[in-house]
């Protein structure tokens, strides 16, 4: 197979990506846009050993899960995977996904069908936006899939709406001179539509920008400057400066009040982390005289609301302005049954590790290290919930925890990260 042939095909699957698949001299050619059944005539773009890529051409029928996608951008933003698909088609696709993971491993489980949303636009509460001068413009939006170009995108269809409202009072109001020391705009919402605005670049030239935007709209709240010098890909840097307001937005989940500092992890979807938290709580069955460890416990969300049905929560987070969060959140709501430790998950569990009935686990899309896996008996917890925004990790895991003595007994995925290939998961572990 050679670049720019031109073949008619049919397509036979689509992949958790939103790619359609199919198979030309017994190689797996990936065509993104392409829906089951559908005809087509694809150009190849990319040949690999393994597999080749193709585009569109020419589509020749239409799947009856067809849509028109919400917004100009999709296929070249590289955010959404499944604007061309009827949202609860999309949700199979993820459903599927998981099951073959779990078949290959050979762990003998039925994937439920996604938790999910009427509405599965507008939801996210946090956008980190790439920003460039090209020939003297600003450009501001999302990177192309594989590359660092930025894809000047007016709205994104996921981002809530506060966080559109904002954006495009900044994409008015930032000149050149500024966006060239700046690399990227981080934005988040809270549900009272209050905004965070993060400037993350090598200078601050932000103070005006900051004064005009406050100015004209009272609903944001916090502004930072964040200075990131480093040559990699990493978002954030490690030094800021408060320009207006607070270093953290104040958020809600399940009635309680939560603090969250601009470098701390808080779920996106807001209705979802809900219905995620809630299916993890049922999953454990909690009692008033449990003790339980949260590792990977962020802000301390989990570990705060678990707090209020059992004897005693401890939960471990690596990062320091997270842990901080974590012990001013169980302080403002008035729970005194939780403490946080500001520590790696696999060197508490070497370290510290002793009787719990519950373990809940969140770590980030890597998974769990393989200290606190190799540990986890040392908890001797009945059950394990585990909690994972990376399939593939939570597979991976999900052996080595049934090594250890642990069945897996539920799979539960929530659809946190609708229109996109992510999928997160809540499963039970029990001890054998
Ligand atoms: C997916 S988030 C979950 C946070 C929290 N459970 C929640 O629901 O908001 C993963 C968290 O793990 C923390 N983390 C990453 N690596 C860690 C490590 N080695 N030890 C402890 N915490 C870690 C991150 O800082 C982040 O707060």
């Amino acid at each position: 197979m050679q670049k720019n042939e031109i073949y008619t095909v049919i397509c036979e699957d689509i992949t958790s990506q939103g790619y359609g698949v199919v198979h030309l001299d017994s190689m797996a050619v990936f065509v993104f846009g392409l829906l089951p059944k559908e005809k087509a005539k694809i150009r190849i773009v990319k040949v690999l050993s393994r597999y080749a890529f193709g585009k569109i051409e020419e589509r020749y029928t239409s799947s009856c899960d067809r849509l028109e996608p919400a917004c100009p951008a999709f296929g070249k933003c590289g955010g959404c995977a499944f604007l061309h698909l009827d949202y609860l088609a999309s949700l199979k696709v993820k459903q599927n996904a998981v099951q073959t993971l779990f078949d290959r491993a050979h762990l003998p489980i039925q994937v439920e069908f996604p938790l999910s949303v009427q509405d599965p636009y507008a939801y996210r509460n946090k956008a980190q936006f790439p920003v460039q001068v090209r020939n003297g413009k600003v450009q501001m939006g999302f990177y192309r899939p594989h590359s660092h170009d930025v894809i000047d995108c007016p709205e994104c269809k996921i981002q809530s709406d506060a966080i559109n409202h904002v954006y495009q009072a900044i994409r008015q109001k930032l000149r050149p001179q500024e966006a060239a020391t700046l690399r990227h705009v981080l934005i988040r919402s809270n549900q009272k539509n209050e905004i965070q605005i993060v400037w993350i670049g090598t200078e601050n030239r932000f103070q005006t920008l900051t004064q005009d935007l406050c100015k004209a709209d009272p609903q944001i709240v916090s502004v930072v400057f964040n200075e990131n010098v480093r040559k990699d890909n990493v978002i954030l840097g490690e030094s800021y400066e408060v320009l207006y307001g607070t270093d953290y937005l104040v958020q809600e989940c399940m009635g309680l009040q939560m603090d969250v500092h601009f470098k701390s992890f808080y779920q996106v979807n807001p209705v979802m982390m809900e219905i995620l938290y809630q299916t993890a709580m049922d999953l454990a069955k909690l009692q008033d005289f449990m003790h339980v460890v949260d590792l990977y416990s962020g802000t301390g969300t989990i570990s705060c609301l678990v707090s209020q049905h059992v004897q005693s929560v401890i939960g471990v987070e690596i990062v320091e302005e997270a842990c901080q969060d974590a012990k001013r959140n169980a302080l403002r709501n008035h729970l005194h049954n939780v403490e946080f430790v500001c520590e790696d998950a696999g060197i508490y569990a070497k370290k510290h590790a002793q009787k719990t009935d519950v373990l809940f686990v969140d770590p980030p899309r890597k998974g769990l290290c393989e200290e606190a896996t190799d540990h986890i008996q040392d908890f001797d917890p009945d059950k394990i919930i585990y909690i994972s925004c990376n399939p593939n990790t939570l597979v991976r895991d999900a052996k080595r925890f049934q090594e250890a003595g642990y069945d897996c007994q539920k799979v539960q995925p929530v659809d946190m990260f609708c229109q996109t290939a992510g999928l997160e998961c809540v499963s039970l572990f029990v001890k054998r």
